[in-house]
């Protein structure tokens, strides 16, 4: 990976917002992501920061009452928003790929596995055969073959399994395997073990790791867990409250966070934590994102906040790839 090379993903000041009887609801406020080619970006933050509606929103998966108000979305410099439905839809599946959160609800219940991986081969794998019945043979080859690179045995027999046959990491994996038949150039994953142990997690990561590599794909890894991102990603995003808040190469953020928000997160994993340092949750919560003041969005929680903190905030771009959300790098400590 460069960071020269044109991106493979570039998003520019997205906001998506949700109509509720409340009021309007800023989920994401001004969201800019970059995903180069190969590379593993790693986006973290706590629950309701954004990160599901940001990537939802780069696939146009956004359901109402959410619609994307602002913002420029482009993949290998296609503009995303003003693609048709039609597009959009071939997009997804053979260039762009997701796995959602929750893979139970994800899965069609009605269908088996088989006829799931099945369908997005018919719709999008263009290197099948034109015949009906060599296409038939060629897509379920191709079908075994997914479900073996990610690891289940017996795949031929499993085609016939329904979602519910299989355990929450068998799921995922298949999910996984949904969303890697057509070799995606991207992969979102969405949370993709929050659900699982901790033996599963680690397989599953592997599994995506190890396919990266083999594929040259590059990856989105939505997570909790800044020991995940550590382990697997080159670079991070670190999100709050519709925003982002931090963004750097991870060995740079995790040796030395510049917000206040990170290095919360960070005290608030023991395996991270520097040593000697007390293991510390961040209290408070997150702030309404109905009618937010114009200040940091993490002021009510920060323990370094000043005065000047109650203004509009704007990223800092810091050099050496990392960008910071705070008033106080300016004054050369934060
Ligand atoms: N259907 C909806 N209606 C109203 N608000 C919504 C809806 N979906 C999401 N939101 C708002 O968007 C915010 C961001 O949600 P999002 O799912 O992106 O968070 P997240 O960072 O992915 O959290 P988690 O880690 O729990 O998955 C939420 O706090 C919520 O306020
Ligand atoms: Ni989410």
């Amino acid at each position: 990976m460069t960071t020269t090379a044109t991106p493979l993903l570039q998003v520019q000041d997205l906001r998506t917002v949700f109509e509720t009887r409340a009021g309007r609801v800023f989920a994401v406020d001004g969201v800019d992501v970059t995903v180069h080619p190969g590379e593993c970006l790693g986006v973290v933050g706590e629950s309701g920061s954004g990160k599901s509606v940001t990537f939802s929103s780069v696939m146009r998966l956004v359901r109402a009452p959410g619609r994307i108000v602002n913002g420029s979305i482009s993949f290998e410099g296609r503009d995303l928003r003003g693609l048709s439905v039609h597009d959009m839809r071939r997009i997804r599946g053979r260039d762009i790929a997701m796995t959602m959160q929750d893979a139970l609800t994800a899965l069609n219940p009605a269908l088996t596995v088989g006829e799931q991986i099945l369908e997005v081969l018919y719709a999008h794998d263009e290197t099948l055969p034109k015949g009906r019945l060599a296409r038939q043979r060629a897509a379920r080859a191709k079908a075994v073959d997914m479900l073996e690179l990610v690891g289940i045995a017996s795949a031929g027999d499993r085609l016939k399994y329904y979602p519910h046959e299989f355990s929450g990491g068998m799921r995922q994996r298949i999910m996984i395997a949904i969303a890697l038949a057509c070799r995606p150039k991207l992969l979102i994953a969405d949370e993709p073990t929050t659900a699982l142990d901790v033996t599963i997690q680690a397989q599953v990561l592997e599994l995506i790791a190890d396919i990266r590599a083999r594929l040259g794909m590059s990856v989105v890894l939505i997570t909790h867990d800044l020991g995940v991102v550590s382990e697997y990603c080159d670079r991070v995003m670190v999100m709050y409250a519709g925003q982002v808040v931090e963004e750097g190469p991870t060995a740079s953020v995790i040796r030395e966070p510049l917000h206040p928000y990170t290095r919360g997160l960070l005290q608030s994993i023991p395996r991270l934590s520097l040593r000697g340092q007390k293991i510390s949750p961040i209290e408070g919560q997150v702030p309404d994102l109905i009618d937010l003041p114009p200040q940091c969005r993490f002021y009510s929680r920060c323990g370094e906040r000043i005065d000047a903190c109650r203004q509009r905030i704007d990223m800092r771009d810091l050099g050496e790839q990392r960008r910071a959300r705070c008033i106080r790098l300016s004054e050369g400590k934060a």
